[in-house]
């Protein structure tokens, strides 16, 4: 198991957004499901994400790949206690119950250990309040990564947006760990 990072946020902590037009928890994306995340014991972190009229796969229930997305920003936010900058390389999601439209997933993730670059993370959704029945669960490895990453890999105006956005160069540097 890593250590919590020494500037990491307290539990209780709304941590913000890592990218502003993100489409899980930026402001600025259209349509997006602005997920946030709030710190939690050790570890952890905790995910609400109400299921509107436009989140539907079936009638009235919501989409499995979006139910996915909500959990790959629950997971991801882990990371932020570690201080460390990570993408996404695997993602498991297992659906156990339909979530209908209306109602909130509380999604509680959490660190399981690190290996090399490796970030081992697993999550569950429950209904009906975090102590409710678990609709889904999943777990994800996410792979640390430097800010070369993005500045390699990403659209030039958006990163050049982005890095003139005190919000998004706080969330680069993570803790100032991994610049
Ligand atoms: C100032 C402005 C500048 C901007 C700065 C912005 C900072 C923003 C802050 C925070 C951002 C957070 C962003 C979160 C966004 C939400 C989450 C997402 O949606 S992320 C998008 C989806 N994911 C991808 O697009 C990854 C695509 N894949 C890759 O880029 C590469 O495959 C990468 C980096 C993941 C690995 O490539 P390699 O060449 O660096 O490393 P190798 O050697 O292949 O792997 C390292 C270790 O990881 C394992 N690994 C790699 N991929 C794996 C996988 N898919 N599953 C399991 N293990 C995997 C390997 O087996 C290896 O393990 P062993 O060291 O040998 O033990």
């Amino acid at each position: 198991m890593p250590d919590k990072h020494s500037n990491a946020p307290e539990p209780g902590t709304k941590l913000g957004s890592h990218y502003s037009r993100c489409f899980g928890c930026g402001d600025d994306a259209l349509g997006g499901l602005r997920v946030s995340s709030t710190v939690g014991e050790g570890l952890s972190v905790t995910t609400e994400f109400t299921v509107t009229d436009n989140h539907q796969g079936a009638p009235g229930l919501a989409h499995g790949g979006l139910l996915a997305l909500a959990f790959d920003e629950a997971l991801g936010a882990v990371n932020w206690l570690i201080g460390a900058i990570a993408v996404t390389g695997r993602l498991e999601t297992d659906y156990l119950m339909p979530v209908p439209v209306g109602t909130t997933l509380h999604i509680t993730a959490q660190c399981d250990g690190i290996s090399g670059r490796k970030i081992y993370t697993s999550a569950v959704g429950r209904l009906g309040g975090p102590e409710g029945e678990a609709a889904v669960r999943a777990t994800a490895i996410f792979i640390q990564v430097g800010v070369d990453h993005f500045l390699s890999n990403g659209r030039l105006e958006d990163v050049q947006e982005a890095m003139h956005d005190p919000e998004q160069l706080r969330a680069a540097r993570a803790f100032e760990v991994n610049p």
